[in-house]
């Protein structure tokens, strides 16, 4: 584009967008905001606008499309939820004042992870930008949310944690440096598993001399003080979060006042995939709150109350005196009913003071948001005083931490009127009674016609002109109209104006004030009542530390009330945390499945996992229950941990350091990972990094692959947990051979979930009890999905010839013998084992099945003729003989040769 042949206002236009280039710019023209050229296609397309042109001073037009000024709030927001950027170009000059074209600048960025227009923002979930610095050793990650003025800060030492972190804090968009893109597998992660904006900006804006300065100016502390001195990569990570929010809001960000530091090894780490697996925020299919723990949690009455459970529950505690502190907490609510419910009566009035607050420190606060703090502050002395009765250690200190902050209701409450409109430059906010200014302008307003009434009548009386009017005129304002036939009668201090055809016009000094106060009332009134209501705002601004910390108290107090409601509600109890790392539930029951199923009666199981005797494998038909089960004791161990009463009839819980699943297929295939690639990393990644406090959900580890080789691996797993890591363990499997387990090694116990089978039909009775399972019932769970008869009876049909034939039992003694049950085995030759297959032509450990193929092949090879059936199999197996191949494949052509060759 020749950019010297553009309109002047088109130039302004590009130098501006030149600023922030990967942002569409809204510029505002009249009372217009306008897009021009790519923005205005992106723009058009995606809010469905008109696309018109515009002359720009180049042969053609450039693309145009706009929204009205006043209507702009709602198509940004659209567009920051849809993950673009807007930068917003105003008008900062009076256009009628401006001499030649209207200076223009660009007064605020909004991105997702920067915006805090209410109507784009989740209740009850934060809106966080997370920034990363990939350093050489360490990744420093830095989470703000602008809309509470939250921030938390923290080290990892892997990318698996920044993984962990990011799905923990699930941010609308992250900041990262380049090198984070080279670290290929952290990247694409970002990219595929999260919807999330990324924003990359160049090294030097993490830069630690520059990340310093800022630090220190905007916390007011030295380095040292905020105890960041050996945190560079953090540092930097916070000082490019920080840079980016100055330079998006421009503005002050006084509300950001504490740093958060956390470090994973202070709470149970339950890593991004359990996270997901547990459905604790978010359903895996929907991302729905509904069917999550969360969402069977929720009782609180605030937005402030539902993000602190969520922060609860995204950070379960490790600290046994602060989980029992909040399960005091919880149990003192509960033992007084009727105080908790007067509690929560209170918290019904009290609107979002975070969010509240961080508006007025960014001066986007309105008189309706003061309004709304008033009425929130309105109960907080009978909060503290409902507070008082109580004793255990959370509570007596809340009551005591909580400010009443009645000079702050009082300000408002004297300042505020009581249904003020949205605009704040309009008018019409402040109460006459605060201010005699106000209410004179306002006086003024409405009384002024009055008032020139009285002057008029009462000049007339003094003068005795019988006529005498006080008449508006546009140039000259009000004067006195006096017909020429009076003339005489004027008295000295009625200065003449005009002169007309019929008369004179005059004005007195009296008339020209009250014209002052007329005239310029209505704009003096507006301009006022803006000015008193910007210097309340600061004003309040200046007490944000007090009323954040009271605010942070009420989302405590909302959260354990929550818990306590939860409780009562559902009949949990309260559960003791074992000193010994014993794990016990009787009659658990899973808290989402339960309030699912409704009507349906959940039927509780009990569970058992003590010390020598950790590890449980499960066996059951499919639907019996074994992955809600296993997920139940998950969750009961995590409520605990968050200091939640668990959905039991008595339970002692062990405090884990970490919680692993393995359950079911991961979402990660669409990064073009196998299904069974991404089980095995999963599984890996497990045994790397489980210990004898942690508690291992594993659900049909090796379903993904052959089930010889599948097998092999389950087994291998186990042992592997039994005699290596000794975590608490359960391992949910269709392979009945593992049951065997139980006799050789003591710390493995089996457990089935029964089911009754009578006249043909199963029935699943969801109990789990000692032992394994008899029958794996597969086809018949396949009836009760509606599989047509003819596949049945087929079905059936292969199964008895399964069970004849001592295949798979060969099979099962082939990872006996060879899986080295007897010889002390580690996890490696394990798995060089199972890689070898037992299938490969000519080795001795391929098996009989090997043999029996080849013995196949020779046989048809010997025959004399063959029919068109024998020759495809006779084509497959001699394909295949050399290779590797499945268990079921080899099954499969057996049986097709038993039939040929019978
Ligand atoms: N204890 C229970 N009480 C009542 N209903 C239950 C119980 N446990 C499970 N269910 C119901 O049974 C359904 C199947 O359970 P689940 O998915 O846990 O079975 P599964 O054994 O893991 O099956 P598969 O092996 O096919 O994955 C659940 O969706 C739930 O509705």
């Amino acid at each position: 584009m020749d950019e010297s042949k553009l309109s002047p206002m088109m130039r302004q236009y590009l130098d501006s967008k030149k600023e922030y280039p990967d942002a569409l710019l809204f510029y505002r023209i009249g009372d217009f905001y306008e897009m021009f050229f790519d923005d205005a296609l992106t723009a058009s397309r995606e809010l469905d606008l008109v696309l018109t042109g515009k002359d720009c001073g180049l042969e053609e037009r450039a693309p145009m499309c706009g929204v009205p000024y006043h209507a702009a709030d709602s198509y940004v927001s659209k567009l920051v939820s849809k993950g673009y950027k807007v930068a917003i170009g105003e008008q900062v000059e009076d256009p009628k004042k401006a001499k030649g074209l209207v200076k223009r600048e660009i007064i605020k960025v909004i991105t997702p992870g920067t915006q805090t227009e209410e109507t784009a923002l989740e209740e009850g979930k934060n809106n966080f930008l997370l920034s990363i610095y990939l350093g050489e050793k360490k990744r420093g990650i830095v989470t703000v949310d602008i809309t509470t003025g939250e921030c938390y800060a923290t080290a990892v030492d892997s990318s698996k944690e920044c993984l962990d972190e990011i799905s923990r804090f699930s941010p609308k968009e992250i900041l990262i440096n380049p090198s984070l893109k080279e670290e290929e597998e952290l990247f694409s992660q970002i990219n595929s598993r999260f919807s999330i904006s990324l924003t990359e900006k160049e090294e030097r804006f993490f830069s630690l001399t520059e990340a310093d300065k800022l630090i220190t100016a905007h916390f007011q502390s030295s380095i040292m003080g905020l105890g960041l001195s050996d945190q560079a990569d953090l540092r930097r990570a916070l000082g490019g979060c920080l840079s980016y929010l100055y330079d998006t809001q421009k503005n002050l960000l006084s509300h950001i006042r504490k740093i958060d530091f956390f470090q994973n090894k202070d709470y149970m780490i339950v890593d991004s995939y359990s996270q997901r697996n547990l459905e604790l925020w978010e359903t895996l299919r929907e991302k729905k709150k509904r069917g999550t723990l969360l969402w069977v949690l929720d009782y609180t009455k605030t937005a402030m109350g539902s993000r602190m459970l969520r922060h609860f529950l995204e950070r379960p505690l490790r600290d046994k005196k602060k989980i029992e502190a909040r399960l005091d907490a919880v149990e003192e609510f509960t033992g007084h009913y009727i105080d908790m419910e007067e509690l929560r009566e209170y918290l019904d009035s009290i609107y979002d003071i975070e969010r509240l607050l961080a508006r007025i420190s960014l001066s986007t606060a309105n008189a309706r948001d003061l309004l709304a703090l008033k009425l929130s502050l309105q109960y907080l002395p009978d909060i503290k005083k409902a507070l008082s009765p109580f004793q255990s250690s959370l509570l007596s200190k809340m009551g005591e931490e909580m400010d009443s902050l009645e000079d702050i209701y009082r300000k408002i409450e004297e300042e505020i009127v009581e249904e003020p409109p949205l605009s704040v430059k309009e008018g019409g906010l402040i109460k006459a009674s605060f201010s005699k200014d106000v209410e004179d302008y306002r006086n003024a307003g409405v009384n002024g016609k009055e008032w020139l009434q009285e002057l008029e009548a009462r000049e007339r009386d003094k003068t005795g002109i019988k006529n005498l009017k006080i008449k508006y005129n546009r140039i000259f304002g009000y004067c006195f109209e006096v017909s020429k036939a009076y003339q005489g009668e004027i008295p000295d201090y009625f200065i003449r104006r005009q002169t007309l055809a019929q008369g004179e016009r005059y004005i007195t000094t009296e008339l020209e004030e009250l014209q002052n106060r007329i005239l310029g009332a209505e704009e003096k009134l507006k301009d006022l009542e803006y000015a008193l209501f910007c210097t309340l705002r600061e004003e309040i601004a200046e007490e944000l530390p007090r009323i954040q910390k009271t605010a942070r108290e009420l989302a405590h107090l909302d959260a354990y009330l929550s818990l306590a409601k939860l409780a009562i509600k559902e009949n949990y109890v309260r559960p003791r945390l074992s000193e010994g790392g014993s794990l016990f539930i009787k009659e658990g029951r899973h808290p989402v499945v339960e309030k699912l199923l409704e009507e349906e009666h959940f039927i509780p199981n009990d569970t058992s996992l003590e010390e020598n005797q950790e590890i449980a494998i499960i066996t059951g038909p499919n639907m019996a229950g074994k992955s809600t089960y296993m997920r139940q004791v998950a969750l009961i161990v995590l409520l605990s941990a968050i200091g939640s009463f668990v959905p039991a009839k008595e339970a002692e819980l062990p405090i884990c350091d970490r919680i692993f699943t393995r359950v079911g297929a991961s979402d990660d295939l669409a990064q073009g990972q196998s299904t069974f690639m991404v089980e095995m990393s999963e599984v890996a990644n497990i045994l790397r990094n489980a210990t004898k406090q942690s508690l291992l959900i594993l659900d049909e580890i090796g379903r993904g692959t052959s089930t010889f080789d599948g097998l092999s691996i389950a087994w291998a797993v186990v042992e592997y947990i039994a005699r290596h890591i000794q975590a608490k363990t359960l391992f949910a499997t269709h392979y009945h051979e593992l049951t065997e387990l139980e006799g050789k090694l003591n710390n493995v116990k089996n457990y089935c979930i029964a089911v009754s089978k009578k006249d043909g039909e199963i029935s699943f009775l969801r109990k789990i009890i000692p032992g394994g399972a008899d029958e794996s019932y597969g086809i018949d769970v396949a009836k009760l999905a509606g599989v047509p008869e003819g596949v049945l009876s087929r079905a059936r049909e292969i199964s008895a010839f399964l069970s004849d034939n001592d295949f798979m039992q060969e099979n099962k003694n082939i990872v006996a013998k060879e899986g080295g049950l007897e010889t002390d085995d580690n996890l490696e030759s394990q798995e060089k084992q199972t890689k070898n297959g037992a299938f490969e032509k000519g080795e001795s450990k391929n098996g009989a099945s090997g043999a029996k193929l080849l013995k196949s092949l020779n046989k048809l090879e010997d025959k004399p003729a063959l029919t068109e059936g024998e020759e495809e199999v006779l084509r497959k197996l001699r394909s295949i003989i050399p290779e590797k191949i499945s268990p079921f494949e080899a099954c499969s052509l057996l049986f097709e040769l038993k039939e040929l060759l019978q």
